[in-house]
């Protein structure tokens, strides 16, 4: 890990991020074709102590990044940024990329890199000037592309792989369901997937919404099984590669999730090295 971290710096960090994407060519772009790297076994030194941390959740849609990195931001004081909840706000708006953001994200694609990074560098700005610093960035990057973009302009600290079971991930995608007024994220799956190949079996119970969000349930439109399978085919694809990224630079932690929020919540933090009872952690793993 890179033992001094960067903070984002309030006005230079998003025109520098991107001016550096403008400047790069496309031919430079490396492809999703990057040799797979052997798996080692390290564990990523973990030092959270005195400064706002700058990690990277991955993982397969329906995973639960959004979950995980969320409790995360809440502990550790650094706003949890989803790339994929800025496309969303995008394309319900009535901005100029709404139509095309929509069909993108309907087919199960990747929005353009250009599109993403204008994005989160916009977010970025709104974040700075409001004083945030460190991040846990969720969706992104999604590319080698953009991980290549992300560590010209800063250092990410620690980047977490989250995984499941295809199978699993699957019934977690069809099950989602988002309360339309509060926002909250539920789950009606009563998952019971058994392992295979020597894997545990995998449990969970559903997480199911309060009385008054009941009526208000909405379902993502990508959250279909053909959308989700071609998502997880993009993802094989196009993302399967930034954990080699990270990978070789021993930056990575690899998290098979036991089973549901409650039981996989302590032994993540577990394997962080975090604990909840405290603001803010120092740890060697
Ligand atoms: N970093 C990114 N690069 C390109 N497209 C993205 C990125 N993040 C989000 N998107 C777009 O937004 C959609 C929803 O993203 P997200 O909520 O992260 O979904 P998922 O459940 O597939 O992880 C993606 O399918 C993709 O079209």
């Amino acid at each position: 890990m890179a033992a001094a971290t960067r903070a984002l710096r309030s006005s230079s960090f998003p025109s520098t991020f991107t001016t550096n994407f403008i400047r790069r060519s496309l031919s430079t772009a490396v492809s999703s074709a990057a040799a797979p790297l052997k798996s080692e076994s390290f564990t990523p030194f973990i030092d959270t102590k005195g400064k706002n941390v700058q990690w990277v959740f991955l993982g397969c849609p329906g995973v639960g990044k959004g979950t995980f990195a969320s409790r995360l931001s809440v502990l550790l004081g650094v706003p949890h940024i989803a790339t994929g909840d800025l496309v969303r706000e995008e394309l319900s708006s009535s901005g100029p990329l709404s139509k095309q953001l929509t069909e993108i994200v309907n087919q199960g694609k990747l929005v353009s890199d250009e599109i993403v990074i204008s994005l989160l560098s916009k977010r970025l700005e709104t974040g700075e000037a409001k004083g945030e610093s460190g991040f846990i960035l969720d969706g992104f990057p999604r590319t080698v592309r953009q991980a290549e973009i992300l560590d010209d302009v800063t250092d990410i600290d620690l980047v977490v792989n989250l995984k499941l079971p295809e199978k699993v991930l699957v019934e977690k995608c069809l099950g989602r369901r988002i309360c339309s007024q509060c926002g909250k994220n539920f789950n009606v799956a009563n998952i019971n997937v058994k392992g295979e190949n020597g894997n545990p079996d995998i449990s969970m119970d559903p997480l199911l919404p309060p009385p008054q969000c009941v009526s208000k349930l909405i379902t993502r439109s990508d959250d279909t099984e053909a959308i989700v399978r071609e998502r997880l085919s993009v993802y094989y694809e196009k993302s399967q590669p930034v954990e080699d990224f990270y990978r070789s630079q021993r930056k990575l932690i690899e998290f098979d999730l036991p089973g549901g929020v409650l039981e996989s919540w302590p032994k993540l933090l577990e394997a962080l090295n975090l604990d909840e009872n405290e603001d803010k952690q120092s740890a060697a793993v």
